[in-house]
C-alpha cells in the first residue's frame, strides 16, 4: 500500500489530522526541523495541506502530510479516496487541554471513512499537549479518551479497526517517542532490525541498545526488552552532545561547510555515576547505534566492537537488499509504462 515515488522509491505517507490548533504544525515543526517548543507559539495556522518528504536516513523515508484545521476533506471536490489510498499511517492530533468531544467525534469519522478507503492504515491517536497535566490526570483522561472511541466504534459495528494511543507533548521527549514507534510500523524490515539488535546484545554484554536515525533522533529499531523514558531521554542528550561538540571542534578548520558534523569516525563514550557507560557508535551516514551497558562489560570493548562490526556488515545488507529491491520496482514501472505506450500508439494507429 505504499505509493511509489518518481525515482520509484518507496514512500509511505503519513497524515497530520485534527481539529484547529490541536498542535498538528507544531509537532511537525519540532520533530523534523529542530524547531524550539516555544517558537511555536508563533506559529501561523495552516491553510491548506503541506506535503514534505523526509527522507533523512536509509530507513526513516516518508512522506508526511500537515492538514489544516478547518478543512472539510469530506467536500466532495476533495479527493479523499486518492489520499487515504495511499496512507501508511493517519495520526490524529487531540488537544487534551482542551474540551475533546468534537474531537472524538471528528477522530470517528476520519477513521472509518479512511478505513473504508484502506484498511491497511495505523490509526495513531496523540492525546497532545500533556505537559499541563498531573500523571494521574493523564492516565484518567488517556483511559476516558480511548473508552470513548472504543465505544463509538463498537456502535458503528467497526470493533476491528485497531487506534494506538500515545500521551504527548513537545516540551519534553513523548512526542519523539510516539513518533518513533509510529515510523517504526511503516519500516518493513524491522523483525530483522531487532533480530540484529538482539544478537549483538545478548552477545556482546549489552543492556539496551538502540539503532536512531541521528537528525529527528527516532529510534528506528531497538532489541525487544522494554523501553524506559528515561533511555531514551538520555540517549537524546547524547546525539545532542555529540553533534553539539563534533559541530564546535570536529570540523575542518579550513573549510568547516566542508565534511559533517556526523561521519564513519563519529563515537562517544560516556561513563554515568551509577556504573553504567553509554556506548554510541556510528553505523551508517544517517544511522547511530546507542548502547547501555555495565561497566564491567565495558572492560571487553574489543569484542563489542568487533561485534558491532559484525552488526553494521549485516545493516549495510539490509540496506542493499533494499535498494536492490526499489530498483527492480523502478525497472517494472518503467517496463509497465513503455508497454503501455506502446498499446496506445498501437491502438491509435489504423493498420
Ligand atoms: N502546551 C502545549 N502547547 C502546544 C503543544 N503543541 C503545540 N502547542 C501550541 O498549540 C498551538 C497551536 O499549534 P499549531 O501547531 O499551530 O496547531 P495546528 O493543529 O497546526 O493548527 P492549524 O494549523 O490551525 O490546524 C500553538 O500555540 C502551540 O505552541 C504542546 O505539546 N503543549
Amino acid at each position: 500500500f505504499f505509493p511509489l515515488g518518481l525515482s520509484g522509491e518507496v514512500k509511505p505517507r503519513v497524515l497530520l489530522m485534527g481539529l484547529r490548533r490541536s498542535g498538528k504544525s507544531s509537532i511537525q515543526k519540532v520533530v523534523f526541523h529542530k524547531m524550539s517548543p516555544n517558537e511555536t507559539l508563533f506559529l501561523e495556522s495552516t491553510n491548506k495541506i503541506c506535503r514534505e518528504d523526509v527522507s533523512s536516513s536509509s530507513f526513516v523515508s516518508f512522506q508526511i502530510w500537515d492538514f489544516p484545521g478547518q478543512i472539510d476533506f469530506f467536500d466532495p471536490t476533495f479527493d479523499y479516496e486518492m489520499i487515504f489510498r495511499g496512507t501508511g499511517a493517519l495520526i490524529f492530533v487531540i488537544d487534551s487541554q482542551d474540551d475533546y468531544v468534537e474531537a472524538l467525534s471528528r477522530l470517528h469519522l476520519t477513521v472509518t471513512r479512511a478505513y473504508k478507503v484502506n484498511p491497511d492504515i495505523h490509526f495513531e491517536v496523540f492525546i497532545h499537549k500533556v505537559d499541563g497535566l498531573s500523571d494521574d490526570h493523564k492516565i484518567e483522561k488517556q483511559g476516558d479518551i480511548r473508552r470513548r472511541a472504543s465505544d463509538d466504534l463498537a456502535d458503528a459495528r467497526l470493533e476491528r479497526i485497531h487506534l494506538s494511543f500515545y500521551l504527548t507533548s513537545i516540551y519534553d521527549h513523548s512526542i519523539f517517542e510516539a513518533f518513533s514507534k509510529v515510523v517504526q510500523k511503516l519500516i518493513p524490515q524491522l523483525p530483522t532490525l531487532e533480530n540484529l539488535l538482539n544478537i549483538f546484545i545478548s552477545n556482546s554484554g549489552i543492556e539496551k541498545a538502540f539503532l536512531f536515525d541521528v537528525v529527528s533522533k527516532i529510534y528506528i529499531a531497538t532489541d525487544s526488552s522494554p523501553v524506559d523514558m528515561q533511555t531514551y531521554e538520555l540517549c537524546c542528550d547524547m546525539i545532542d552532545v555529540v553533534i553539539d561538540i563534533s559541530c564546535i571542534y570536529g570540523l575542518a578548520e579550513e573549510d568547516p561547510a566542508v565534511g559533517s558534523p556526523y561521519d564513519k569516525d563519529s563515537m562517544a563514550i560516556i561513563r554515568l555515576n551509577n556504573t553504567t557507560v553509554v556506548y554510541l557508535k556510528e553505523v551508517t551516514k544517517f544511522l547511530a547505534m546507542v548502547c547501555f551497558l555495565r561497566e564491567e562489560s565495558f572492560e571487553r570493548k574489543g569484542l563489542i566492537d568487533y561485534n558491532f562490526h559484525c552488526f553494521r556488515k549485516a545493516i549495510q545488507e539490509v540496506f542493499d537488499v533494499r535498494v536492490e529491491v526499489q530498483k527492480n520496482r523502478k525497472l517494472l514501472s518503467q517496463r509497465r509504462r513503455s508497454k503501455q505506450a506502446t498499446a496506445n500508439g498501437v491502438a491509435g494507429n489504423p493498420h
